[in-house]
């Protein structure tokens, strides 16, 4: 059996917590990681999001400095709250579903994305 992008991603999203727009703007000491490409994180994200790109993210995460651990780089801070999201909400589906079989245990996901973050009035934060 053959299984389609969709497919992949509703699979993802079975396992993983996505939480509203409303809520992950309240929520508090997360690392907010946007999963998007770099051309696409400038033309504007979340404030205070990193750019890690789904393709590079599973190689990258553990080094960010905003979740290594600083004491012992070799140990990353599988404990960080990380709360990732895409455009629509399918690549950070299925990079929320990745981080959690990587052994982050606080990983959360944006439904809808930047897309249902901005319908929502949400600021977003252009350079
Ligand atoms: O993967 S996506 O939902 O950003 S198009």
């Amino acid at each position: 059996m053959t299984l389609s992008a969709s497919d992949l991603v509703q699979e993802a999203r079975s396992r993983i917590r996505e939480i509203a727009p409303q809520q992950a703007a309240a929520a508090e000491g997360c690392v907010l990681v946007d999963v998007r490409e770099p051309a696409e994180f400038q033309t504007g994200h979340l404030p205070g999001a990193i750019n890690i790109p789904r393709g590079v993210l599973e190689f990258e995460v553990e080094a960010h400095p905003a979740v290594a651990n600083v004491a012992d780089p070799a140990l990353a801070r599988k404990d960080r709250p990380l709360l990732v999201y895409c455009r629509t909400g399918g690549r950070a589906a299925l990079a929320a579903d990745a981080l959690q079989r990587m052994g982050f245990s606080d990983v959360r996901s944006i439904a809808g994305g930047i897309v249902a973050w901005t319908e929502a009035g949400l600021p977003v934060h252009n350079r």
